[in-house]
């Protein structure tokens, strides 16, 4: 399997088969908002889409990083959606990297959005899929954020190499800059365990795959029990 790991900036072309990482936090979140019970994640291009979405439908749950914000009923915190129950909604999501890199890759025949806590369920859909490429997003700085970055050579191992031991990966997302401005403290719309929840491998069974539904870029789970 030829692999590439590219920031959004550097996307020239739909690649075929494309898996967006965004570790802390968009995809830890849109993870917990499945086993919340989440139907599907509409991923939106701006807070403005996002509330016109949620205007349009207002059983929608809009979400949004940063501080809590009007119009808004969920911040992009693993920690803080936890205790959510989110059974049979619709989310609509949008954030700074995560959904912004999902949103670069939509003509691509295959998009899967994940982090550490779909790897394997991840890795294991690249198998079935037995790709010859697969472009790997590295959503945060721009391609530099080494959370993303471990996490995308992670799950690039673990598709053809099922033992890869994620310890190595772990401790340098452990140790990046947004891991060390989540755990800081004094920011709104930040729970004092989203970088634990976010450094959980395989926390959950299933995969995430979007895809255009009509004009919007839909998240929904694939696999295990989600
Ligand atoms: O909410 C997040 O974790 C970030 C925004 S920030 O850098 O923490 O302010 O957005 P994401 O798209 O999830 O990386
Ligand atoms: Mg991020």
């Amino acid at each position: 399997m030829d692999t590439r790991f590219l920031g959004i900036s550097d996307l020239s072309e739909a690649p075929s088969v494309a898996v967006v990482v965004d570790v802390m936090r968009a995809f830890t979140v849109a993870a917990w908002a499945f086993a919340q019970g989440a139907e599907k994640i509409v991923l939106a291009e701006s807070p403005n889409e996002a509330l016109a979405l949620k205007a349009g439908h207002p059983d929608w749950v809009a979400l949004k990083d940063g501080p809590p914000a009007p119009g808004f009923d969920l911040v992009n915190s693993p920690g803080l959606l936890r205790s959510v129950d989110l059974g049979g909604r619709t989310v609509v999501q949008k954030t700074t990297a995560g959904t912004v890199g999902a949103l670069a890759v939509k003509e691509a025949s295959l998009v899967l959005c994940a982090g550490f806590v779909v790897a394997e369920a991840t890795a294991r859909l690249l198998r079935t899929q037995n790709s010859d490429s697969v472009t790997f997003v590295v959503t945060g700085e721009d391609g530099q954020a080494d959370e993303d970055l471990a996490c995308a050579q992670y799950i690039a191992l673990r598709a053809t190499e099922a033992g890869t031991d994620a310890a190595e990966f772990l401790r340098r997302a452990a140790q990046s800059r947004a891991a060390a401005e989540l755990a800081e403290g004094g920011r709104q719309g930040v729970h004092p365990d989203d970088v634990a929840l976010c450094l959980e491998v395989d926390r959950f069974p299933f995969a995430m795959v979007a895809a255009l539904e009509g004009s919007l870029m839909v998240l929904r789970p694939w696999g295990g029990s989600g």
